[in-house]
């Protein structure tokens, strides 16, 4: 019997939310033009030039390490380098697919507080090799929200925006979690996106309530061209594509996006705050958006695995990570809750 509940390993746990399930079976409907050329696909490309309030080119992938090794490989030659935090997914989990969408544009990673880069590292980082031995940094990627469930404040983008026009860098974000970010900072998507300097955003359907699918957005148009061949190359040209669109289009039109997103921030807060009650448990990183890394005791962890709860080690720095998505019930976390107290209340 599959396991039915909800987990907090991952956001790509969760199944399908009402709003892309049902534009999903709306666009079930007969035949229509295929890879792309169909009514869905372009009314959801317009709904997200609309939401960003730029005419800025659109794409879908089926996963974010395709959205994001593509649109990497777009911003930069393969003698260049992309300047990334140590703990991004594109040098942590996607098997060097960057890399290799590239043909081997080197990523050089900076270290900084609470899995974020900053102007002064990136700076460091550009400054440190000049010469015509090194690939040449063309390109920053952050993640917003990060890796570690912090953000980037307007702030910290303008900053990391002015060290990029210093020196001649494109900007790509991460958007795995933007949905989270935008609900959290409760700012407009352009705000944190081409107003504070980025030039394509990868935005995320799938942790955010789809199957499957990224949107890539490129708000410098002139990135984008032949990005279509470069996905077609890739096998990332969906032929049936209204099935990535429409439950995009769904998410967007009915506000569920910002809505999943919302819940997910406000159950991770509620379990951090449930965390935050028992004794000798302490946060690893402020809890920003839909993660709470926290450090339990090894045997704290393996009597949680026992009890089938799902949660991942690896991220972060030796931290647990619960992750709440769309579907994150409060009961679920009360079950949580308890399992932690009785197993550190045993162990002690
Ligand atoms: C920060 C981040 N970026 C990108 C991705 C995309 O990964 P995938 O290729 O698994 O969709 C993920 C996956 O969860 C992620 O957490
Ligand atoms: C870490 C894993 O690769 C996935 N990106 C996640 O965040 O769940």
């Amino acid at each position: 019997m599959i396991n039915q509940l909800e987990q907090f390993a991952s956001d790509n746990s969760s199944g399908i939310c009402p709003e892309a399930l049902e534009y999903m079976i709306r666009a079930n409907q007969g035949s229509v033009p295929a890879y792309g050329n169909d009514e869905w696909t372009q009314k959801a490309t317009d709904y997200f030039r609309e939401l960003f309030e730029i005419d800025c080119e659109v794409f879908f992938t089926f996963n974010g390490t395709a959205a994001n090794s593509l649109s990497l490989a777009a911003l930069c030659q393969s003698y260049h380098s992309v300047i990334c935090h140590e703990t991004s997914h594109i040098e942590t989990d996607e098997c060097g697919a960057p890399e290799f969408a590239s043909n081997g544009s080197k990523l050089l990673l900076a270290q900084g507080k609470n899995g974020k880069l900053t102007s002064e590292a990136i700076e460091a980082i550009v400054n440190k090799r000049t010469d015509i031995h090194y690939p040449k940094p063309k390109v920053i990627s952050i993640t917003q929200s990060t890796e570690l469930g912090t953000l980037y404040s307007i702030e910290e983008l303008l900053k990391i925006k002015e060290v990029a026009k210093k020196y001649n860098l494109k900007i790509h974000m991460d958007g795995a979690r933007f949905a989270n970010a935008v609900a959290a900072m409760n700012k407009s998507p352009a705000e944190i996106t081409w107003k504070s300097g980025v030039d394509v955003l990868c935005f995320c359907g799938t942790k955010n309530g789809m199957a499957l699918g990224e949107a890539i957005l490129f708000f410098n148009k002139e990135l984008a061209e032949d990005f279509d061949y470069r996905c077609k190359q890739a096998g990332q040209l969906a032929s049936k594509m209204r099935f990535i669109s429409a439950p995009w289009l769904g998410l967007l039109e009915t506000g569920a996006w910002l809505k999943n997103a919302r819940h997910a921030n406000q159950c991770a807060e509620y379990l951090e705050n449930q965390l935050l009650n028992i004794e000798n448990v302490d946060l690893m990183f402020p809890r920003e958006a839909n993660a709470v890394f926290v450090k339990l005791p090894e045997q704290v962890i393996h009597a949680l695995k026992a009890k089938n709860w799902q949660f991942y080690t690896f991220i972060g720095v030796g931290g647990v990570r619960f992750m709440c998505s769309w579907n994150t019930t409060q009961l679920r976390i009360d079950e949580l809750i308890d399992d932690i107290k009785n197993v550190t209340n045993s162990k002690n």
